[in-house]
């Protein structure tokens, strides 16, 4: 019996008009600064390449991991740090690389964690920026691509019980 099907939402065209819009404006104001890319494992690995490949600016990337989803598509609200970097960051500029913005817990929680470090400066970029109602409060992002409806996404990186990730578009996954 099937469980789960897949409706496309976006498609890979917007996503890479989206990444290069990013790119180039995240280029214009690090221009001079050494900035550190830091992406957040696993789901924003694929956003985090393609971002870094349309930049000009010289850049570094390093990758974090957290999990707070485990196989389930409702944030558990516990982050759970699996991977840390061990680069001293006192002379960076820290960009947080994020796949998306939900509930905002991970990224506030990485926010807090890099601010911890000491870096010259600590900001983000999320590429799908989930709308939730207006009362909804979230930590502030600084870039964003996409904003995209309250559904469940796979796809770009972003999974379901781990899978789909390698999905080139964006689909809503609906539970039958
Ligand atoms: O705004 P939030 O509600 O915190 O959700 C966003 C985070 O959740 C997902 O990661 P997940 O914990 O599923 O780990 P994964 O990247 O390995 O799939 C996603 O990749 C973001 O990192
Ligand atoms: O909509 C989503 N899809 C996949 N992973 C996620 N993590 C937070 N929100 C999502
Ligand atoms: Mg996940």
């Amino acid at each position: 019996m099937k469980e789960h099907e897949l409706k496309i939402l976006i498609k890979r065209d917007e996503i890479a008009k989206a990444v290069e819009s990013l790119a180039k404006r995240i280029d214009s104001d690090y221009f001079g600064k050494k900035i550190l890319l830091v992406g957040v494992l696993k789901g924003a690995a694929f956003f985090l390449v393609d971002l870094a490949r349309s930049m000009s600016v010289p850049l570094e990337i390093d990758f974090v991991e957290v999990s707070s989803y485990g196989n389930k598509s409702k944030s558990s609200g516990k982050i759970k740090l699996i991977k840390d970097i061990k680069k001293d960051l006192t002379d960076y500029h820290v960009l947080i690389v994020e796949d998306i913005l939900d509930s905002g817990l991970t990224l506030q929680y990485l926010i807090d964690f890099f601010k911890q470090k000491n870096p010259l400066s600590v900001k983000s970029v999320v590429l799908f920026y989930k709308i939730k109602d207006d009362n909804y409060k979230r930590s502030d992002v600084d870039y964003f691509g996409l904003k995209i409806p309250d559904y469940f996404v796979v796809g770009y990186g972003l999974d379901y019980a781990e899978k789909y990730r390698n999905l080139r578009d964006l689909y809503v996954i609906y539970f039958v």
